[in-house]
């Protein structure tokens, strides 16, 4: 299983979660978060990030131009965004060089008509309860239309305790966290980061198990 861990603002914080095997870290570029960065500071971390860490650019309704200067500017491979944009705003994206990762809250996107939700597919996409980067989570049942076929990320409110029943309820390909790891708000805990991939990889460990890891047959 995928796992990013979000809003990291300290070399220390985002060694660990490299240490701990996260497949990806994000920084926060969207205003008023307690995890907030600049681009300078955000290209001067993702430095001491191995190749083959996906760093991800996270955004909430900011302007397009804006998002992928800061993008450049910061070095990151992944821009994922939080707002309104539409597929052309993310062909923009792409046609600038940078994967993506478009986040719906859960209640939007499963309110997405069929024809929506095949157009959104060939995306990476992300659920989120409708706060993001609040630590709140969402009940599965708000999918009951379905989750997507493609990649998608379980965000909102994920945290050590909760990862493992989460993940198996929904089967998303990777999970993502930010308030779930930090000792207080927008401070993140080594120990905390730690437990969350722990407890991430032990569910596809104990899902492998018992036959009912995605792609694989069931028994
Ligand atoms: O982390 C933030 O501060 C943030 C701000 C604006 C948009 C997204 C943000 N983070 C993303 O929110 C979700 C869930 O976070 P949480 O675990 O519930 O705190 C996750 O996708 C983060 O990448």
């Amino acid at each position: 299983m995928y796992v990013k861990i979000c809003g990291l603002q300290t070399a220390e914080t985002i060694a660990a979660a490299v240490d701990a095997g996260a497949d990806a870290i994000g920084v926060v570029f969207a205003p008023g978060s307690p995890r907030t960065v600049n681009a300078e500071l955000a290209a001067k971390l993702g430095r001491e990030v191995p190749a083959g860490i996906e760093i991800v650019g996270v955004f909430r309704n900011q302007p397009i131009d804006q998002v992928i200067k800061i993008a450049t500017t910061a070095q990151v491979g992944t821009i994922q965004l939080h707002g309104e944009e539409t597929l052309q705003d993310m062909d923009r994206i792409h046609n600038a060089g940078f994967q993506s990762l478009r986040a719906f809250s859960a209640p939007l996107y499963n309110s997405l008509s069929p024809d929506e939700k095949i157009a959104w597919d060939g995306e990476r996409l992300l659920l989120d309860a409708v706060e993001p980067g609040a630590g709140v989570t969402f009940d599965a049942a708000v999918l009951s239309a379905g989750t997507p076929q493609g990649f998608w990320l379980l965000a909102g409110g994920l945290n050590p305790h909760n990862v493992a029943a989460a993940a198996k309820a929904m089967q998303p390909s990777g999970v993502d966290v930010s308030s779930g790891v930090e000792s207080s708000r927008g401070v993140k805990s080594i120990q905390l980061i730690r437990d969350f991939i722990t407890a991430a990889r032990l569910e596809i460990t104990t899902a492998a198990a018992s036959g009912v890891t995605q792609g694989l047959p069931e028994e």
